[in-house]
């Protein structure tokens, strides 16, 4: 059965294939193995913790340094009280089902979505269709056959409602899909049991600081609110200057109901997140917006969502803010900047669209969201978040700690105000009112204009007034004109304060590293098939393999010398000196993705320069140490591509055997 997803030369996708290379070469495996591992947590070998921190170091290049952005280090263990300000207590949650004969736990969203595509394959294969699969996690795939039993033709009603069930899922609250599974009659696909309806299940770790638990604590499931926390130190930093932006790399946890599809969905990720603060009276324009306003991005926006398409337009940035499609200039910058990261470490552009978020999925504050998706042999799955979480979070965390996390700012030409004021007369109303005086004043404060005017005209009429007051026996204080006065009056204010906006880029690290190396992996045709991994030499976790043609000790003082410079060079080198062939000691190489080869052969030796070759070509140019060197070395940095080395150096006619 044909497969969607392709690799980048066009090939069927074999995802075991590409799963015993990643498992051979070490890139990754599930931790604790010895334990029999636990579902949803990954260690890293070699190859891929290069290659993250390659990934890392252009991210910090890209968004931290261009942009001037404040890098932040924050906690991951948070108290309790901060996460049940920021609603994540009480909001950070999926939505399961329980099969009550076995007590397997289902995501909800999960299963709707399993069921309804086994049976639109099914109904398919009942028309003859020609099935086009994204899935191929032989798992899963179980799941499905099952599901289907035999090929069932669908009514075309039917069918159509699926299709907009499908498109509109992420749309769905924990209601809507209790409705879908009874109405559709969606059962566990592992057992055909009826499941419960869904519940809310809150997906943090909790654990607690110090021994006695009267600190209740959480992993942090994102790094955003370390950073809202550290607003005051941020705003100092940038001598008050808005817009400021933060960001902190660091991992987050989630306790994923059915973690799942490898890097994709694990309960321990490496984030990337930035925190830009904004003005929201300045339109949340952007200062570079005009550099980026021609250039176009795949949209998939929500009214084609909504009508149960998946295809995106094609639009300029600047476009898409003008119609208001992407609310504002920030969130459209980033985008941009989003989109430009990806193609920097090799992310595939036609496996690369922006879909907005549908109203239900977005948080309630936001106001724009959009997710940075890439098309895998999974499908297209969220690699970063892109949304405008407004005031928030600061307002939230203001109010819960009384900590000022506004900005204050001078006004340009100071302005009168004319306003109401309810004033204590402390002196007269100190016996009167004794331990509550304080109360009584804080909350004559805190009352709106519209209030005091209220007030001031039942004070007028009746001598006193009644005020609600918060810790006072009964809740209630009665007030009379002796000790308070209520009036107009004007005063001439110079500052202006205003609590910032935020747009959060961000990024999860997995998911970005998984994608791209199923986007660079592809099969050399040949004998034997044999497989590459085309990281771009920017990000490859190895840049440079060193091969002598054979094991000979002649070889050993240029060997030597050659590591030196490399060392010198700063370039992360292997050395396979094995016996076997030269062409095999390349191949077996290019699995782990290593952009160049150097060959010490007998006429180096006679000092006619060395070999290099290029990973995807297999094209080679013979030069000296020197040229050679200065090629890899600006390869490496971005800085040359290889057609130009290839038009400068003589080439090499060798055969790789
Ligand atoms: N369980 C996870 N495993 C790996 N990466 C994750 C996971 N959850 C979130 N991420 C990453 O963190 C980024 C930001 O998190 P965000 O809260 O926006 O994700 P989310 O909307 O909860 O994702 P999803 O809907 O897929 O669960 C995501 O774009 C993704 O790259």
């Amino acid at each position: 059965m044909a497969s969607e997803y392709k690799t980048m030369k066009g090939q069927d996708f074999d995802r075991g294939a590409f799963e015993s290379l990643l498992r051979r070469k070490v890139f990754l495996w599930q931790s604790f193995e010895p334990y029999g591992a636990v579902k949803g947590l990954f260690d890293y070998g070699p190859p891929l913790e290069n290659l993250e921190a390659e990934v890392i170091n252009i991210w910090r290049d890209h968004f931290i340094r261009h942009e001037k952005m404040m890098a932040l280090k924050c906690s991951m263990l948070t108290p309790y009280e901060v996460l049940k300000t920021s609603g994540h207590v009480e909001k950070f949650a999926d939505f399961m089902c329980k099969d009550p004969k076995t007590g397997e736990i289902l995501r909800s969203d999960h299963l709707i979505k399993d069921v309804i595509e086994a049976r639109l394959k099914s109904d398919k294969e009942a028309r003859g269709e020609k099935i086009e699969e994204t899935v191929e996690d032989p798992k899963k795939k179980k799941k499905q056959a099952k599901a289907a039993k035999g090929a069932v033709k669908l009514d075309d009603a039917v069918r159509k409602e699926y299709e907009h069930m499908l498109a509109t899922l992420d749309d769905c609250t924990g209601d809507d899909m209790g409705a879908l599974i009874k109405k559709h009659d969606i059962r566990s696909p592992i057992t055909g049991n009826e499941v419960e309806p869904p519940v809310s299940v809150n997906l943090m770790f909790q654990t607690q600081i110090g021994a006695t638990g009267k600190e209740p604590a959480f992993l942090r499931p994102e790094t955003a609110q370390g950073q809202f926390l550290s607003f005051q130190k941020l705003l100092e930093y940038s001598d008050s200057q808005l817009p400021m932006a933060s960001a902190c790399i660091g991992y987050s946890f989630r306790n994923e109901l059915s973690p799942r599809a490898g890097l994709l969905r694990v309960r321990e990720f490496l984030m990337a997140e930035i925190e830009h603060f904004v003005d929201p009276e300045s339109g949340k324009r952007h200062p570079k917006f005009n550099s980026v306003r021609d250039v176009k991005l795949p949209l998939l926006d929500r009214k084609t969502q909504n009508a149960g398409d998946t295809t995106p337009t094609i639009t300029t940035i600047g476009e898409a803010v003008d119609s208001k499609l992407v609310d504002n200039e920030t969130l459209g910058y980033f985008l941009v900047r989003i989109m430009q990261f990806m193609q920097k470490i090799g992310i595939d552009m036609t496996k690369l669209r922006f879909r907005q978020h549908m109203a239900n999925e977005m948080a309630h504050y936001a106001v724009d969201c959009w997710d940075c998706e890439l098309f895998s042999s999974y499908g297209w799955i969220e690699c970063v978040g892109c949304a405008d979480r407004s005031a928030f979070d600061l307002s939230v965390h203001e109010k819960a700690t009384g900590t000022f996390l506004k900005v204050r700012e001078p006004l340009k030409e100071p302005v009168k105000i004319e306003e109401w004021v309810a004033q204590l007369d402390k002196k007269k109303s100190g016996p009167k009112l004794k331990k509550n005086q304080a109360k009584v004043e804080q909350t004559l404060l805190g009352l709106s204009q519209e209030i005091k005017e209220k007030l001031s005209l039942e004070m007028e009429k009746e001598g006193k007034i009644v005020v609600a007051v918060e810790g006072v026996e009964g809740g209630k204080i009665e007030l009379d004109k002796e000790i308070v006065s209520i009036g107009r009056e004007t005063r001439v204010e110079s500052m202006r304060e205003y609590t910032p906006n935020v747009i959060e880029p961000s990024f999860g690290v997995g998911r970005i590293l998984y994608s791209l190396m199923e986007h660079v992996y592809w099969t050399r045709e040949g004998d034997a098939a044999r497989s590459v991994m085309s990281f771009k030499p920017t990000v490859a976790p190895i840049k440079v393999l060193v091969v002598p043609l054979q094991k000979d000790v002649k070889f050993a003082a240029l060997m030597a010398e050659l590591e030196q410079r490399l060392d010198e060079e700063q370039l992360a080198y292997k050395v396979d000196q094995s016996g076997v062939s030269i062409g095999k000691r390349y191949s077996r190489n290019d699995e782990l993705g290593i952009p160049f080869g150097i060959t010490i052969d007998y006429e180096s030796l006679e000092g006619k320069g060395f070999t290099l070759r290029e990973r995807d070509s297999t094209k080679q140019v013979r030069a000296s140490m020197d040229e050679i060197l200065e090629a890899v070395v600006k390869m490496c940095k971005g800085k040359e591509a290889w057609e130009g080395v290839v038009k400068r150096l003589p080439v090499f006619e060798g055969k790789e055997e």
